[in-house]
């Protein structure tokens, strides 16, 4: 009989979400378990953003082929030692290599293990388990051997004629560094344009971008079939391929996690893990975090997830994470980086008190001098003049968009933001000087024109 062991907390998962989690739980004192089916690190290290980010670094140093795989497999390897069992132990998380599955509202087992099935009752239980790519039900994909972010880092050589199916942040980073390395590369994307969650402007700019840089966009394209070498659209397009990448989308890791066994309820649609906004699932001591839950597709926020949940699970703390307010970026060059929402969100909710601004990077000085005038900002401007929602594409956007996020958690007017001083010259300057172009424009309403004025006169009888 195997015995059962207790612990207050036990993660299932040891990616962004789990790890995160683990440390947390550990950090407050519980006893905490972390059962992870292969090495600590999850999507994001092995598959996901670090390759992605030393791919695309490589790519636009114009290494070859051979080099960038080469970086991908050095920064990888750089961070991994971070997020290993061994420093996971050290750091007073027990750590167990094997599949978690629960067997009951308070138990688990995890099979797989060195020492065979482990048994263990906890207290509280974080879901972390993650997404994996997702193929969509077109008839002769499967079949025809596609690679996708979990198998695109294999290949030796760049692959010829390569057609990516899916123009959405990974379609478009994994297409435009290949191309960059050397492959031949059709981005099909079935809505009309590029990056469709991002501003309109932002799709249509990263086009014209990749067009330039040898690769062929189709936007409007839905894949109906896959036969030898082709892809077959709707309206009888046809793609050849060499290899297909398809970066359509992801599912949430749930299949034989026995949730039925544990009381934990999954959406409908998608079967995600269902939580509520402090992430606790049906079964009020389980909880979830991260892709799986289909309420977070980024590191920063399966981490803050879960250090949500781990917190109010162990002291009873109601702090959910303000997810409205974190950024997100797609790491292609130029970057699009974006925080709260998109003009076209802000016009829905907020109809005609939603005002938006939008400066042109063609008088941002650090753009011109850099000859990478193509970029944007956009200041998205709420009821009050809060700053609701930005965009900023650049490169680098990434860390401009930091502030922002600040703007907009802490529900900053125009002209507050405007406060800060901005460094000269930077593209951070873009966003500044659309603030400023707020405050100058409520400077101009008829009514502070008229105080300006009589003040002026008054000043000027005093001061002669
Ligand atoms: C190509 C690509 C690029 C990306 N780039 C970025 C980026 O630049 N920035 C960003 O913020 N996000 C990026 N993402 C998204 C990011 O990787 C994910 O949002 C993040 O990894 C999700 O973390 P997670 O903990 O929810 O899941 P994961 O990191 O996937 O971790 C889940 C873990 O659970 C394990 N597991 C699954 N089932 C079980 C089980 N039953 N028992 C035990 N263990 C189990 C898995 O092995 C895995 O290690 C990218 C993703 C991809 C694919
Ligand atoms: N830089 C980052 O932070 C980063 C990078 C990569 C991925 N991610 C996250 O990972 C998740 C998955 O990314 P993704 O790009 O795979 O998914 P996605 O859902 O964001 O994009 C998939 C795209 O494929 C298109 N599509 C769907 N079915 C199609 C079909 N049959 N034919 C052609 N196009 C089709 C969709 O319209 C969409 O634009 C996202 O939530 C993303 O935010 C983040």
């Amino acid at each position: 009989m195997v015995p059962v062991e207790r612990y207050d907390v036990v993660v299932a998962g040891g990616g962004s979400a789990g790890l995160t989690g683990a440390r947390a739980a550990a950090r407050l004192g519980a006893r905490v378990l972390l059962a992870e089916v292969n090495e600590p690190g999850g999507d994001c290290l092995w598959t996901g953003c670090v390759p992605s980010k030393a791919l695309l670094h490589a790519a636009a140093r114009g290494e070859d082929f051979g080099a960038a795989m080469a970086q991908v497999r050095r920064a990888v390897a750089a961070i991994a030692p971070h997020d290993s069992a061994r420093a996971l132990e050290a750091q007073g998380v027990a750590v167990v290599r094997g599949r978690a599955r629960f067997t009951g509202p308070r138990t688990l087992e995890i099979e797989g293990g060195e020492e065979g099935i482990r048994r263990v009752r906890f207290r509280y239980a974080l879901i972390a388990t993650g997404s994996a790519p997702s193929l969509p039900p077109v008839p002769g994909l499967a079949g025809a051997g596609p690679l996708t972010s979990d198998t695109v880092w294999e290949p030796a050589e760049p692959p010829e004629r390569l057609v990516v199916l899916g123009g959405g942040p990974i379609g478009c980073e994994l297409g435009q560094a290949f191309a960059r390395l050397g492959a031949r590369v059709t981005v099909a994307e079935m809505a009309d344009r590029l990056l469709p969650r991002e501003e309109p402007a932002a799709g249509e700019l990263l086009r014209e971008r990749l067009e330039g840089e040898g690769v062929t966009v189709l936007t409007g394209f839905r894949a109906e079939r896959v036969t030898a070498g082709e892809v077959h659209g709707a309206g009888g397009r046809v793609l050849p391929f060499g290899r297909l990448l398809v970066t359509t989308g992801r599912t949430a890791n749930t299949s034989g996690l026995g949730l039925a066994a544990a009381g934990v309820a999954v959406t409908g649609r998608d079967g995600e893990v269902r939580v509520d906004s402090r992430l606790r699932t049906a079964n009020r001591r389980i909880y979830a975090a991260g892709d799986v839950t289909g309420r977070s597709a980024f590191t920063h926020t399966a981490g803050a997830q879960a250090a949500a949940a781990v917190t109010h699970a162990l002291l009873g703390l109601r702090r959910g994470p303000d997810l409205t307010a974190a950024p997100w970026v797609t790491f292609t060059d130029p970057e699009v980086a974006r925080v709260g929402m998109s003009a076209a969100q802000a016009r829905e909710k907020y109809g005609e008190r939603a005002r938006v601004r939008v400066l042109s990077h063609e008088r941002v000085d650090r753009a011109v001098a850099d000859g990478r005038t193509d970029g944007f900002a956009t200041l998205v401007i709420g009821p009050g003049g809060r700053i609701v929602g930005a965009t900023v594409v650049a490169p680098r956007a990434g860390e401009t968009i930091a502030h922002l996020a600040t703007a907009v958690r802490l529900r900053w007017t125009a002209g507050e933001y405007a406060k800060t001083v901005h460094p000269y010259p930077t593209y951070a300057d873009g966003p500044w000087q659309a603030a400023l172009e707020e405050v100058y424009a409520s400077l101009a309403s008829p009514g502070t024109r008229r105080a300006t004025i009589a003040l002026l006169a008054l000043r000027r009888a005093l001061h002669r």
